[in-house]
């Protein structure tokens, strides 16, 4: 985008902040901290000193020169528009992304920002502009967010499944150990423990049985070890409001890495079908076998998606299937954190009940579908 060339002349080294963070030390870093529950106007006047603090083209220009508006109240974060009128005349305009208070406890920022200069050299998401103590600059990206049922139009779902595998060529260096699992028990061990203040919501948390839900990660853990999904760089959060798309370009970006981990292929895809279900998490809209295959077809083989063989995709079906499930379990257990943690008034716990019944009522099938796939391999 031409105007990040300008903004990029920065006005601050980013400091390593740790010996594992080098990743961001070749953009500016400041240490203010800009408080998520301000108001929009109260907040303005923070946003320009930050941004011209780190970014030397603007420091200089007036207040008024500047434009504040917000994106997205995000479940998660809270992202803003900051656009300068430069003397030129030009509007240059990025991102200013605040994390949502307690983020912390499910979200691993450093692992998040290492990956993004990787991610964003292979072309990937918006550009990493700045950091700062409690959030992060990035390019403003001009393109439409999906909404759920885009994601099954046969040509994006196409294209979506092309971009997903070359996500997934991505080498991010350092440990390349799946993630999974040691997400899901930490999530159990935070989860598990939780107490509510309100009487409504602790009583609807007592009948959640933790005994149960580790047997069931155990049993899966177990199961989906055997089907040898590859290891890759995993997005792990590939829900339609983290794709955008500029249809004059024919151009997709896949934006929001705070998930992002090396992980099992099956899971990223797994839990891409499991978001069709849309915002009112309609599982009834859960791809059906002959849209999963359209898919996969062009996630093996973006450039021959004819010539995969049905033993691929038999086997992918399978393995995704049995993600599918694990990925219930993740957001189900995050949900319970966020019902606790989160300042953001949404149901959690309610939706820790809807992920949870889901995985309940898919197990049978999906465990039994992989176990015969094993025993006939
Ligand atoms: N760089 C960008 N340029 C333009 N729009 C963006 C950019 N990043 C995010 N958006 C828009 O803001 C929305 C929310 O962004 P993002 O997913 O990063 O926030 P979030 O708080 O993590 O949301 P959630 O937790 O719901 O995933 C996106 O769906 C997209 O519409």
């Amino acid at each position: 985008m031409g105007a990040t060339s300008n903004i990029c002349d920065y006005a601050t080294e980013a400091p390593r902040i740790t010996s594992s963070s080098s990743s961001i030390s070749d953009v500016p870093y400041s240490r203010l901290t800009v408080q998520t529950s301000l108001s929009l106007p109260e907040m303005t006047p923070r946003i320009i000193e930050l941004c011209k603090e780190l970014f030397k083209n603007w420091s200089k220009q007036d207040d008024s020169c500047f434009h504040v508006e917000t994106v997205s109240g995000g479940i998660t974060n809270l992202l803003l528009k900051v656009s300068v009128k430069a003397e030129s005349g030009d509007t240059e305009s990025v991102t200013v992304r605040l994390y949502g208070p307690n983020t912390d406890y499910v979200i691993n920022r450093e692992r998040e920002l290492h990956a993004i200069k990787y991610l964003s050299a292979a072309g990937f998401g918006a550009k990493l502009l700045a950091v700062f103590a409690n959030g992060t600059v990035q390019s403003f990206i001009n393109a439409r967010t999906l909404v759920p049922a885009d994601m099954r139009i046969p040509n994006l779902a196409a294209q979506i499944a092309k971009e997903l595998h070359r996500f997934h060529q991505v080498e991010i260096p350092g440990s390349k150990e799946p993630q999974l699992w040691n997400d899901i028990f930490k999530f159990y061990e935070k989860a598990s423990v939780l107490e509510f203040v309100d009487g409504e919501k602790q009583k609807k948390y007592r009948t959640i049985s933790f005994t149960e839900i580790h047997d069931e990660l155990v049993e899966l853990k177990e199961l989906t070890g055997r089907l040898n999904s590859p290891v890759v760089y995993a997005h792990n959060d590939l829900l339609c409001g983290n794709i955008m798309a500029n249809d004059e370009q024919g151009k997709l970006h896949f934006i929001d890495f705070e998930y992002g981990s090396y992980n099992y292929r099956g899971f990223d895809i797994g839990n891409h079908f499991n978001e069709y279900a849309g915002y009112d998490c309609d599982y009834s809209l859960y791809p059906g076998k002959d849209e999963q295959y359209h898919f996969f077809k062009h996630y093996l083989q973006p450039d021959k998606p004819h010539m995969v063989s049905v033993k691929d995709l038999e086997a992918l079906y399978v393995e995704t299937n049995a993600y599918m499930l694990a990925s219930h379990i993740f957001w189900a257990l995050w949900a319970l954190i966020q019902a606790k943690m989160s300042p953001i008034d949404f149901d959690y716990l309610e939706y820790f009940f809807l992920r949870y019944n889901e995985f309940k009522k898919q197990k049978g099938g999906c465990l039994s579908l992989a176990q015969s796939f094993l025993q006939g391999s």
